[in-house]
């Protein structure tokens, strides 16, 4: 079970800070890849003075952006935004660019936040830190260790799990938008970062074994298919039957194949996915108000796959969906509705047509007649 962070003492003084400077420095914290989770944790560690400096690398525009609007952090959902002076952060929109600027500094953990797909962009990058600098992954999806391993056999990978929403109320602006505390593996760097969380007054969870909290997550993920192919905001997606009905029958084929691979798996949703799944099939005047209680989400969260279709970019379905159907395949088992899914979500991505409000009928039709 995952366990809190252990308490921490509170953060150093600015004064008492400068007064140590030498003695205990300020961790560096990179953000790879700074897009909406990434810029929500750089965040949370810079809400207090003292505690830590980011450096985040991202696109030009999340610079630009920064520049212009200054950087807010949050520390959970309904919380308010803290505006964070410039001083406590850089953007650069390379880790070559970052190592020219600030020569001799030595990051203590780089958090690798982008979709999987950015993985083999990013992570050649960083491949001359070696084991020098943590690499704490917090990617959707299961197995990403795997695959900065196979570019970067030497690097020390840490965990790392986002379980909530966040999404960008205005530029410089990301906040998280339903229930969940930034979880983090046992790892030095893990426990690094939730005591730095811990001194921003942000709630984190310190796991052991993150397998099941991995898998628990890639069970909640197979909801973002039917939120971007549906077209509905969380709200909605949750708030009427026909989708929670095929969010439903993901869960049930996920739990089957986990079953096969004795896989386990969990969550921090104040109700147990093998419960949830049969929650979903409630009629939608018992269901929204439950709902309401086990996410927590505000108005305006939508999954990652939603984003990707609004901005027509390529999504994480194979990631998804297709991680349970890979390991159907290797057991035997059928997945029809992670396929059916998985289909649709690849005919609508190469069309790249956006946000489409689709019912069950209009959904699945073209797809099966192509
Ligand atoms: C917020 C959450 C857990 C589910 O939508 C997510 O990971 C995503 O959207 O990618």
């Amino acid at each position: 079970m995952p366990e809190p962070a252990s308490p921490t003492p509170p953060p150093t003084p600015p004064a008492a800070a400068a007064d140590a400077a030498d003695a205990v420095a300020v961790p560096t914290i990179v953000i790879l890849g700074a897009g909406a989770v990434g810029i929500a944790f750089g965040s949370a560690l810079l809400l207090k003075p003292g505690v830590a400096r980011v450096v985040f690398i991202g696109r030009p525009h999340v610079g630009a952006a920064l520049a212009a609007h200054g950087l807010h952090g949050c520390r959970g959902v309904d919380q308010p935004a803290v505006r964070i002076p410039p001083d406590r952060y850089a953007v650069y929109t390379c880790v070559a660019d970052f190592e020219a600027a600030e020569p001799g500094v030595v990051p203590a953990a780089a958090v690798l936040s982008t979709k999987r797909l950015a993985t083999a962009k990013l992570v050649p990058d960083v491949a001359h830190w070696g084991a020098r600098v943590p690499i704490v992954t917090m990617q959707n999806g299961i197995m990403m260790d795997k695959d900065i391993h196979a570019l970067m056999p030497e690097a020390r990978v840490a965990l790392a799990m986002c379980p909530f929403n966040v999404v960008a109320v205005a530029p410089g602006d990301y906040r998280p938008m339903s229930a969940g505390h930034w979880t983090l593996d046992a790892s030095e760097a893990g426990r690094l970062l939730a005591r730095l969380l811990g001194a921003n007054d942000v709630a984190a969870t310190v796991c052991r074994d993150m397998g099941p909290v991995m898998n628990g997550k890639l069970i909640v993920n197979l909801h973002n298919a039917v939120s971007a192919l549906s077209g509905l905001e969380m709200k909605d997606e949750y708030g009427q039957r026909w989708t929670r009905v095929l969010i439903a029958q993901c869960y049930a084929e996920a739990m089957a194949v986990y079953r096969a691979h004795h896989m386990k798996y969990t969550t921090s949703f104040p109700v147990p996915l093998w419960l949830l799944r049969y929650l979903l099939l409630l009629p939608n005047v018992l269901f929204r108000p439950l709902w309401a209680l086990v996410a927590r989400a505000v108005p305006g969260a939508r999954s990652s796959m939603y984003d990707d279709f609004q901005h027509k970019r390529q999504t994480e379905i194979d990631y998804f969906q297709g991680a349970i159907i890979q390991l159907a395949e290797k057991k035997g088992i059928d997945v029809p509705v992670c396929r059916r899914l998985y289909a649709a979500v690849k005919y609508y991505e190469a069309q790249r047509l956006g946000i489409v409000r689709r019912t069950p009928e209009t959904l699945f039709a073209p797809v099966e007649a192509s």
